[in-house]
């Protein structure tokens, strides 16, 4: 089995390397190419491990034409255009808390330097000044800290600076009354928040929500004398607001560790008075980066060596221990998925997944995504069990997931049902010795049938000579039959067949075969 090929493009630990080799990948560390030059190489990876500095955009995603999975040594993944990477299928991946207690503790450690103007005290007093009388500060201890964002790193940060005797109110539409609580915070609104606090900290990802979250209009409304920190993202602030409300007072101080375009070599805020600044180095300690660098790696190399799924933002988890026991029904679903897209009629507007028995115990979302992708298969060449889901979605689908504890004929089953504008289509599968997938029902006829290669589907009225008609034009037509199914509704009623043929069946001998006595359908069939 070839290796999968992993590149690392941004600055990361040599961890990460080791680990990708030690997992069975091959691996390259090229950092700091153009968008041009990346564009030119990705399309021979299966794997990109990136920091903040790679933009993965649609361009390089287009040329990414082996890529499977992309891991972000890190949190924040605004640099990866992720709609269009689940539209091609690829995995992206983050490693949500690695560096989380080393940015909660940069923003706590901005918050002490714009308090007490810790670098320019540093500047002047280097400089041989010896300001003393230049610099009054404010303490921590008693001020309101109002947080933008009580997810990890923001929820790491309130218990810190309730550890500095702060009152900490957040704004976070997803904090629950009860984990508001739990973490000794008062939930507020934004408004509130703003009159509230003596100094702000932000700790949302950087979304269409969040974008300019302190607008100037917002900061205006700010208590006068606030002091604002920002290890987030650039774009959650307004910076040119920010400037004017430093320079005249209303805000008595600034940290920001990111900017809205980065590098920040040219900022308007340089110089500005009472504004300080790091090069988001927000995760930037040996600790974090060792974390994020081992994390990333042992996760990529699951998937791409296991096909376990941690920490993925647009794919359901599936752990290297689940993947194995998951893989057959995979295989099941997918086929389960592909038969009814190929036979179904009519325009699809619903597909329920049903799981009995044994399969009932199992993560059903991989289960989805696999019959999905088969069904899809009929509509995109490029569909895998990533992107199924959304391009279901685009298409108005309605998927449903329903899981029975009930045990009925076979000790576990999946049954995948789509509505058509014609109906409900329903067929289901059963594992063989827990590990061989087989069809064990097609529209209501019990059939027993493995699922591969191609195959022929006929349905006719059970009536005696059928089947020596079917072999006879088969053998004729220079097919060779491989496996041979039947079921029927009741004697004399409708049967259906299912045969595995050695060789593509040709248009010409499905026009012969519909024209047999007794036949009602006939369709050939690829797995
Ligand atoms: N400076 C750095 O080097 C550095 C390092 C790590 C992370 N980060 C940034 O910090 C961000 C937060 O990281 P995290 O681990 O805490 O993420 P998280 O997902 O655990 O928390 C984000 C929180 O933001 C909240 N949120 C979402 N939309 C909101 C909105 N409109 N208003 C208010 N709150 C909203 C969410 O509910 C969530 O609780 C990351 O997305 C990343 O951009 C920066
Ligand atoms: O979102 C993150 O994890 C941080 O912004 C860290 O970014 P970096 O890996 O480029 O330091």
């Amino acid at each position: 089995m070839t290796k999968p090929k992993v590149l690392i493009s941004d600055k990361m630990d040599p961890n990460a390397a080791r680990i990708f080799e030690e997992r069975g990948c091959d691996v390259d560390v090229i950092t700091g190419e153009t968008p041009e030059e990346l564009i030119a190489r990705i399309g021979e990876y299966d794997g990109l491990a990136i920091r903040s500095s790679t933009k993965v955009t649609k361009a390089v995603l287009d040329a990414a034409t082996n890529l499977k999975v992309i891991g972000r040594a890190g949190i924040g993944v605004d640099n990866v255009d992720i709609p269009y990477a689940s539209g091609k299928g690829v995995v992206v991946m983050n490693t949500p808390f690695g560096n989380s207690i080393t940015t909660a503790e940069h923003a706590i450690a901005m918050m002490f330097a714009v308090a007490r103007q810790i670098p320019e005290a540093n500047t002047r007093t280097q400089a041989g000044e010896w300001p003393k009388s230049a610099f009054m500060g404010v303490e921590l201890t008693g001020k309101t800290l109002g947080l933008i964002g009580a997810g990890n790193i923001g929820t790491i940060v309130a218990s810190r600076a309730l550890g500095l005797k702060m009152k900490v109110v957040a704004y976070d539409p997803f904090l629950t009354e009860e984990r508001a609580v739990e973490i000794g915070v008062d939930k507020v609104d934004l408004e509130t928040l703003l009159q509230r606090a003596d100094f702000i900290t932000l700790h949302t990802p950087l979304t269409d929500q969040t974008r300019n979250i302190l607008s100037r209009e917002r900061l205006e409304k700010t208590k006068p004398g606030v002091r604002i920190v920002n290890c987030a993202r650039g774009g959650l602030i307004d910076e040119s607001a920010l400037k004017d409300l430093l320079e005249s007072g209303h805000i008595a101080g600034a940290g920001l560790d990111v900017f809205a375009e980065e590098p920040a070599k040219n900022s308007p805020l340089f110089g500005t008075k009472n504004f300080i600044c790091t090069p988001h180095l927000g995760a930037s300690t040996t600790e974090a980066q060792v974390n994020v660098a081992l994390q990333v790696a042992e996760q990529m190399a699951d998937f791409l060596v296991n096909g376990g799924v941690t920490n993925a933002l647009n794919m359901p988890s599936l752990s290297a221990e689940e993947a194995p026991k998951l893989k057959p029904y995979m295989k099941l679903a997918e086929s389960l998925g592909s038969l009814v897209g190929q036979l179904a009629h009519g325009n699809l507007t619903q597909i329920s997944i049903e799981r009995e028995g044994a399969a009932a115990d199992l993560n059903g979302k991989p289960i989805e995504g696999a019959v999905l992708a088969g069904l899809m298969k009929q509509y995109s060449d490029t569909v895998n069990m990533v992107n199924a889901p959304y391009l279901a979605k685009e298409r108005g689908l309605d998927v449903r997931s329903i899981r029975h504890q009930r045990e009925g004929a076979f000790n576990t089953l999946l049954r995948v049902t789509v509505g058509t504008s014609q109906g409900d289509r329903s067929v289901a599968g059963t594992l063989f010795g827990n590990d061989t997938p087989r069809l064990v029902e097609i529209f209501g006829i019990g059939i027993e049938a493995e699922l591969a290669g191609h195959m022929l589907y006929i349905v006719n009225e059970d009536a005696p000579g059928f089947i020596g008609r079917i072999g006879t034009l088969l053998g004729e037509s220079g097919i060779n039959i491989g496996t041979f199914h039947l079921g029927r509704r009741d004697t004399g009623g409708e049967a259906v067949l299912l045969l595995s043929v050695d060789t593509a069946i040709s248009q010409d001998v499905i026009d012969k075969a519909s024209k047999l006595e007794g036949v009602k359908t006939v369709k050939a069939l690829e797995f």
